[in-house]
């Protein structure tokens, strides 16, 4: 954690910048009633068109899929058969856009809807047609409304909580603010709700120093998924990409244009004088992923582990930045082919237990039967034991993210 007058240094500091804002159910329908809470849809409507006044972009990720359609299909809970989740998503989905669309439009602002899917992001070129869509909207100044594919989202597929979506967003669009809206104002040092000596936390640039010190709660509300453990993940995902992340309360979206404004002044004195409203910072890394890296760690589906032997994994995670090649490799986990991601791990002795590290991710040059085969062989041997050669390594370092520090 910092300190608030060490903020200055973490500010973005354009003038027309590009905002993620994720409202969690919680913030769009009554927890009981599952009627939605048309002030603060309303309030959230007015303070997006004020930023896009100020010159900003605004994308909105919003969740209540499920609670707006619990309502119309006059249902109390949310139903724990999966076909009759996504069934009640696909009455709610269209319902939440008409909202959004009969509000926005009562300022003239088009809307567009995205549903999406961890796996339209997975193949390099959907995500980048994604990418390029969110883009072409924005330059339209349309507001884009962003949720998951629930309807035909299940494991694997899925990004599981619309937290990790919103992160995943303004990565793609490399946002200049994620803002969190949340039922509370914002991250406390326990559960404000039932510990009075709960503190709230400012601002904080080092996501796993934080989870040591604070006691998070893990689950959400009774309609959507996340909590605030899924908060710090998205945090830590958006940061990151280089986005700075913000929690808020959602039923007060114009403090959105409070803290920007807060950062717009330079001056610690001044900035002291403006009405700040309690929120949680979350630091921007100022070394942020290269997109084609933080795509392969974030939008790619894992699927398989390469475990390495330790000089491999001083190699790889060394200043050197090493390709992986086959030699250091003593096992190969799962089933996968050529160009699909898979982890790397480095086995230790943690307290007397063998423990897999993770060091890494990479787009493999081989399938997972290949790299059986030629695990612990030099790179000349490959053609000898294969009968071809394809690559002289198994990840190539411009296709391989360190899990720690890599830029
Ligand atoms: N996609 C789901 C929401 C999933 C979700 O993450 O919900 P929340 O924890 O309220 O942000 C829906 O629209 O109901």
């Amino acid at each position: 954690m910092i300190h608030k007058n060490q903020q200055n240094n973490h500010r973005p500091n354009k003038t027309s910048l590009t905002i993620v804002v994720k409202v969690g159910t919680t913030s769009i329908c009554d927890e009981e009633t599952h009627f939605p809470l048309l002030s603060n849809l309303s309030l959230l409507v007015e303070s997006v068109l004020k930023l896009k006044q100020n010159g900003h972009r605004v994308v909105i990720v919003t969740s209540a899929a499920v609670g707006t359609g619990l309502r119309r299909l006059n249902m109390a809970e949310k139903p724990s058969k999966l076909a009759a989740r996504q069934a009640v998503a696909a009455v709610g989905q269209g319902r939440l856009m008409a909202l959004y669309d009969d509000l926005f439009g009562q300022f003239h602002q088009p809307v567009a809807q995205l549903l999406l899917t961890k796996n339209d992001l997975a193949d390099r070129s959907q995500y980048l047609n994604a990418v390029s869509c969110l883009e072409e909207l924005l330059d339209m100044s349309v507001v884009p409304i962003v949720n998951e594919n629930d309807t035909i989202s299940t494991q694997g597929i899925r990004f599981g909580d619309n937290d990790t979506l919103s992160a995943i967003t303004a990565g793609m669009i490399k946002a200049d603010y994620l803002f969190l809206l949340t039922d509370v104002d914002c991250l406390y040092t326990d559960n404000p709700r039932t510990n009075p000596d709960a503190k709230p936390v400012d601002i904080c640039d080092d996501i796993s120093a934080l989870r040591s010190k604070v006691s998070i709660s893990t689950s959400g509300s009774s309609l959507g998924t996340g909590g605030m453990e899924t908060k710090l993940v998205a945090a830590d995902l958006a940061t990151a990409a280089g986005v700075t992340t913000i929690i808020t309360h959602g039923a007060k979206p114009f403090n959105m244009l409070k803290i920007i404004q807060g950062d717009a002044i330079t001056d610690n004195a001044d900035q002291k004088k403006h009405d700040i409203p309690l929120n949680t910072r979350f630091v921007a890394k100022n070394n942020p992923l290269l997109d084609h890296k933080w795509w392969i760690l974030h939008g790619l589906h894992t699927a398989g582990v390469i475990v390495v032997d330790d000089g491999a994994a001083r190699a790889v995670t060394s200043t050197l930045r090493s390709s992986l090649f086959a030699a250091g490799i003593v096992e190969v986990k799962g089933s996968f082919v050529a160009q699909q991601a898979v982890q790397i791990v480095v086995r230790k002795t943690i307290n007397g237990k063998l423990t897999d590290m993770v060091i890494g991710k990479g787009l493999v040059n081989y399938t997972s039967i290949e790299i059986s085969r030629i695990k612990r062989c030099k790179s000349h041997e490959i053609a000898d034991v294969l009968g071809y050669v394809d690559a002289e390594c198994v990840i190539n370092r411009d296709n391989l993210v360190r899990v720690v520090n890599d830029a």
